[in-house]
């Protein structure tokens, strides 16, 4: 079964706003899928209705057998807890230590507001403190958030996700807001802990060779179209830049204005291109 499934899904915001266009995929469990896309393209907005903070104009969503856009409130507390998110943006909470920012991804699992670190159960400090030091910073476990670097905010961040022992791991631009030795480190440790703990893992970026060297599975969106889905292995960096190129903004918006835009991609676009 796969671990997530769209069919025919299209989100539209307004008249003029479609993020998302009729699209049709499948993610088999256990896979890195790096989505790949110009600002605006709809990769948060995809991002956002597999994890069920969107619900779908149209289509469906089914993650780990549950049907998003129909699924009860409990059955979608129950799926947010499988499904971690790390974002561009840390979101950590500065004055809290690394610690409590790790113990904040427990609170989907726990009753009433927690209020410093001895608040949280001792198995979740525990288990905080396990995914603190997966990510190397257990020494620096009371220290203030806001007192690391971005990369290690980030890998703050990454821990917070993996506390809730989630199976699905989507990340929004992980990299963006980090130089590329921090961006290389942040993307190594996602694809060792994906590894170690058999996660199916979508992830945003901007940059292709990241893209290539991570993705098992490269998607690219244009205009809230799929316009690639192929092995990354299979994806040359001339391919991959294809889907930013202004020519390629022309054709697909001819494509979609002829309703025909697959089978056109294809033909102009070439093999690695649909
Ligand atoms: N909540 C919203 N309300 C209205 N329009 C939205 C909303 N969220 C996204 N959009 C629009 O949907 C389109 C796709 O946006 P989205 O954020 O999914 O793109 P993106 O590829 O993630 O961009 P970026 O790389 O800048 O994060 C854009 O035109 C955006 O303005």
């Amino acid at each position: 079964m796969s671990a997530i499934s769209l069919e025919n899904v299209t989100k539209r915001f307004s008249a003029d706003t479609v993020a998302a266009r009729d699209i049709n995929l499948e993610i088999d469990p256990g896979t890195f899928t790096v989505l790949l896309g110009l600002s605006g393209s709809g990769k948060s907005t995809l991002l956002r209705l597999i994890n069920g903070l969107h619900k779908p104009t149209s289509g469906s969503v089914t993650v780990l057998g549950t049907e998003v856009g129909t699924a009860r409130k409990t059955q979608l507390r129950h799926l947010r807890r499988e499904v971690g998110m790390v974002f561009q943006q840390f979101h950590l909470v500065g004055s809290m230590s690394t610690l409590e920012n790790v113990c904040t991804g427990a609170l989907g699992s726990l009753r009433g507001p927690r209020m410093g670190l001895f608040s949280y159960p001792k198995a979740v400090r525990q288990r905080a403190l396990e995914q603190l030091d997966r990510v190397g910073l257990a020494d620096q476990r009371f220290q203030r958030a806001d007192t690391l670097s971005g990369g290690q905010q980030q890998r703050v961040a990454v821990a917070r996700a993996l506390v809730q022992q989630p199976k699905i791991l989507l990340a929004d631009e992980p990299v963006a807001s980090l130089d590329p030795e921090s961006s290389n480190q942040v993307m190594s440790l996602i694809a060792q802990i994906a590894r170690e703990d058999d996660l199916t893992v979508i992830c945003s970026l901007h940059q292709v060779e990241l893209a290539r060297h991570w993705g098992d599975r490269i998607i690219g969106l244009r205009q809230g179209v799929k316009v690639m889905d192929e092995l990354a292995a299979d994806v040359s960096s001339d391919d991959a830049m294809r889907i930013y190129s202004a020519q390629w903004a022309s054709e697909a918006a001819a494509a979609e204005r002829a309703g025909g835009q697959e089978e056109q991609l294809a033909a102009s676009g070439g093999a690695n291109l649909r």
